[in-house]
């Protein structure tokens, strides 16, 4: 895909957001794509037309892919919820840290007793959404900045035993000295400059994103609702050589 050497092919940072109405619209973008220049996220809209099989199919083909279905319930139903995930075959699955420790705890067990899973998927956890500001966060009872809630629920998802969260980028950078180098930040946000900012608020750019110290960016509507997305998706990966 990208012809900087530096890119590495076997780990691509970009989960392209596939938030897509149907299959049919999903798949004939997937065809264009290739699983050496990023990795892919279904999220609730699609998961909810396509379902199961279609993830098991872009599995199938190669690709890594993460399941955001941010599950937030009762520990036992999120418990079960994390082993159908990884019964699909999936790279990544998360929950909201808003859940609270039993139910993450729950989770990781889950995925730690499933014995019938060759590759168990690494299991992130939602802090605060990149949609929502401070006042958002006032009005649903929760005190302080979006940061300071971040660095809590990301401390609490590590204690938990989690592999990583999803947070804004413009919390990363504080949230690596908290939680070390191998705790997961995968970031979405993500606005290439010059592109449309749409309903999120907490944004940064691919490279800022990653001088920050993102693991992986998500990216969705930059890549899939522009007139050439491949070439957006090779500008990123471009810009991101090295990291
Ligand atoms: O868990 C997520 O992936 C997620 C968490 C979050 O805080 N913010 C957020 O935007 N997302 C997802 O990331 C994607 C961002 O898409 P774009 O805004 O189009 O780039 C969407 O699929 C969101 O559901």
């Amino acid at each position: 895909m990208s012809t900087n050497t530096l890119f590495d092919v076997n780990d691509p940072k970009v989960l392209v957001a596939l938030d897509f109405a149907n299959s049919n619209d999903a798949l004939e973008f997937v065809k264009t794509l290739n699983s050496s220049a990023c990795r892919l996220k279904v999220g609730k809209e699609l998961f909810a037309v396509a379902g199961p099989n279609f993830v098991k199919d872009l599995v199938k083909q190669g690709f890594d892919v993460f399941l955001d279905l941010k599950y937030h319930d009762i520990p036992n139903t999120v418990a079960k919820a994390v082993q159908a995930a990884a019964r699909m075959g999936v790279w990544m699955v998360n929950v909201h840290a808003l859940g609270g420790r039993k139910m993450m705890q729950a989770a990781k067990l889950a995925l730690d007793e499933l014995a019938d899973v060759e590759r168990k998927p690494l299991l992130i956890a939602v802090t605060v959404l990149t949609s929502m500001e401070q006042e958002d966060l006032a009005e649903i009872g929760l005190q302080g900045t979006p940061e300071d809630n971040v660095l809590r629920l990301a401390s609490l998802a590590q204690s938990s035993g989690l592999d990583g969260v999803v947070c804004s980028a413009q919390e990363a950078a504080p949230l690596r000295k908290l939680v070390g180098s191998d705790f997961c930040l995968v970031t979405p946000g993500i606005r290439p400059s010059g592109s449309a900012v749409n309903d999120q608020k907490r944004i940064m750019t691919p490279v800022e994103a990653m001088t920050a110290g993102s693991s992986y960016l998500v990216v969705g509507r930059p890549i899939t609702q522009s007139a050439e997305p491949l070439a957006v998706l090779e500008q990123i990966n471009q810009s991101l050589a090295g990291y």
